[in-house]
C-alpha cells in the first residue's frame, strides 16, 4: 500500500539536481527526451519534476500495468492551475477528479453527447463541410495553386466541431475574439507552469499566468453565456439538436441525476471544443505528411510507488519501441495488414486515444472525422509538393503541446484525380 514508509520510493532513473530534479533534462520536445532517457534507464523510470515525483512509463507492458491492472489508482489527472481557472474549478470531464461526479459526467457525455446516434445525426453536416473543402481544392487544382493543407484541414475540423457543439461555424466566430482566446488557452493548458511543479511558487505568481488565466476564463465565459442565451431564445425547431441544446435540455429537465448547472454545461462545452479541435486535424496533417513523404506507399510494483507520484505514459515512445515495432520510424501502414493490433486502447503497443477509464470518449467521432476527410483528400486528389520540393525534404519537425502538431504547416498542390464527383 501507499503508506508514509514508501514516501521516498521511486523506480530507478537518472541522477537529478537539487530543487530542479530532472526538469533540466527536458527541452522543447519532452516526449523525445523522455524516450531517450527511458532507452537508458528502462521502461519504468523515476524522475522528479521540481517537487513533483514522476514515474515515466515507456513500454506496452508497463502501460498495461498503469492503464489496466492498476487503473483505479491512476484514474485522476494531476490538478493543474489552468483546470481550476479555465474549466470552472474542474466541473468538466477532462480535468474532473476521479470519483462519483466524474463517473456521472463521463456517462452523460458518452451517452448523450458522443454516442453513435449523436455522431450519425451530424453525418449530413460533415459531408457538406467536406464537400466545401473539396470544391475549394478543385479550384486550387485547376490553377495548380499550392494550398496550406494544415490550415485548411484545421479550419474544416473546427467548423465541423463548432457546428456540432454550438450550431455555428468556427470560421464565423472571429468577430467575437473566440479564436484568439481559444488559441491562447490551448497554449496555456499545454504550457509548462512552474506552479504545477513547485508547490509554493503558485502563490508568488511568478509567470503572471494567474492574471492571464482569469482574463481568458472571463472572455470564454462571456462568449459561452451569449451562446447559451441565444440558444434559449431561439426555439430549436427542425434542426438537429447541437450539444448546447442537448445539455440545456438535460439541465432544465433535471434528468442528469447529479449536480449539473450552467457552470457544468459551460465547462463541458469547453471540453468538447478543446479536446475535439486540434486532435483530429493534427492526426490528419500527420497522415497527409507521411503520405506525401512516402508516395509509394513488467513488474507489479507499480502500486507501491510514492503517493502523489505523477505517472507519465509516453505513448509517443511506446509507439516507437524498437522491441515491439520493426523499423518503428518508417511509415509502413502495411504492418497492420493481418495484425490484430487496433488503436482503441485494447492493445498497449498503440495508444493514440489512451486506454481505460480516462481513455478518449470522443474516439468514435475522432475516427469518423479522420477517416472521412483523409479518404476524400486522397480519393479526389493526387498531391504534389510545391516548387519542385523532394519528398525527402518534407520537414517532419513537431511542436510539443497539448496536441503535438507539425511545427511548419504542410503545403501541397492538389491535382484532380476524378473528372466528376
Ligand atoms: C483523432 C482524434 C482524437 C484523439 C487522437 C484523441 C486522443 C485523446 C487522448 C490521448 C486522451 C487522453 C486519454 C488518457 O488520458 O488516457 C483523450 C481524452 C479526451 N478526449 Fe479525445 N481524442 C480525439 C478526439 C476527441 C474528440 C472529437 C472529442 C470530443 C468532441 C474528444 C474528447 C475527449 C475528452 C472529453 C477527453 C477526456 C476524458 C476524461 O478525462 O475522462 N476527443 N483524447
Amino acid at each position: 500500500q501507499l503508506g508514509p514508509r514508501n514516501k521516498k520510493r521511486l523506480p530507478p532513473g537518472p541522477k537529478g539536481l537539487p530543487i530542479l530534479g530532472h526538469l533540466h533534462l527536458l527541452g522543447k520536445n519532452p516526449h523525445r527526451d523522455l524516450y531517450r532517457l527511458a532507452r537508458k534507464h528502462g521502461p519504468i523510470m523515476g524522475l522528479r519534476l521540481g517537487f513533483v515525483p514522476a514515474v515515466v512509463v515507456s513500454s506496452p507492458a508497463a502501460a498495461e500495468l498503469v492503464l489496466k491492472t492498476h487503473d483505479l489508482i491512476f484514474a485522476s489527472r494531476p490538478t493543474n492551475e489552468a483546470s481550476v481557472y479555465v474549466a470552472y474549478d474542474q466541473r468538466n470531464l477532462a480535468f474532473g477528479p476521479y470519483g462519483p461526479f466524474w463517473r456521472d459526467m463521463r456517462k452523460l457525455c458518452t451517452l448523450k453527447l458522443l454516442s453513435n446516434l449523436k455522431i450519425s445525426q451530424f453525418q449530413h453536416m460533415r459531408r457538406a463541410e467536406v464537400g466545401l473543402l473539396v470544391t475549394y481544392l478543385k479550384r486550387a487544382a485547376e490553377s495548380r495553386e499550392a494550398v496550406d493543407l494544415s490550415a485548411r484541414v484545421a479550419e474544416l475540423n473546427g467548423d465541423m466541431n463548432f457546428l456540432m457543439v454550438f450550431g455555428k461555424k468556427y470560421s464565423t466566430m472571429e468577430e467575437k475574439g473566440f479564436k484568439d482566446v481559444n488559441r491562447e488557452s490551448m497554449e496555456i493548458v499545454g504550457k509548462f507552469n512552474l506552479a504545477d511543479y513547485f508547490q509554493y511558487v503558485g502563490v508568488l505568481n511568478l509567470q503572471g499566468l494567474h492574471g492571464k488565466m482569469k482574463r481568458l476564463s472571463k472572455v470564454f465565459d462571456g462568449i459561452l453565456e451569449e451562446i447559451i442565451d441565444d440558444h434559449m431564445k431561439k426555439q430549436q425547431q427542425q434542426r438537429v439538436a447541437d450539444l448546447v441544446d442537448t445539455m440545456m435540455e438535460i439541465m432544465e429537465s433535471g434528468q442528469a441525476g447529479f449536480e449539473f448547472d450552467r457552470r457544468h454545461v459551460k465547462a463541458v462545452l469547453l471540453d468538447m471544443i478543446i479536446a475535439g479541435m486540434d486532435t483530429s486535424s493534427t492526426a490528419l496533417e500527420w497522415a497527409m505528411s507521411e503520405l506525401m513523404k512516402n508516395p509509394a506507399t513488467v513488474s507489479s510494483k507499480a502500486s507501491s510507488y510514492q503517493k502523489k507520484a505523477r505517472v507519465i505514459v509516453n505513448v509517443w515512445a511506446i509507439g516507437r519501441d524498437p522491441d515491439v515495432w520493426a523499423n518503428p520510424d518508417s511509415f509502413t501502414p502495411e504492418r497492420f495488414v493481418g495484425s490484430e493490433i487496433d488503436l482503441r486502447g485494447r492493445h498497449f503497443e498503440l495508444l493514440p486515444f489512451g486506454s481505460g477509464r480516462r481513455g478518449c470518449p470522443g474516439l468514435q467521432l475522432g475516427l469518423t472525422v479522420v477517416k472521412l476527410v483523409l479518404a476524400q483528400l486522397v480519393h479526389c486528389f493526387d498531391w504534389e509538393l510545391p516548387d519542385g520540393m523532394m519528398a525527402s525534404e518534407v520537414d517532419m519537425a513537431e511542436n510539443f503541446g497539448l496536441v503535438t502538431a507539425r511545427a511548419e504547416p504542410l503545403v501541397a498542390v492538389p491535382i484532380c484525380r476524378l473528372h466528376k464527383y
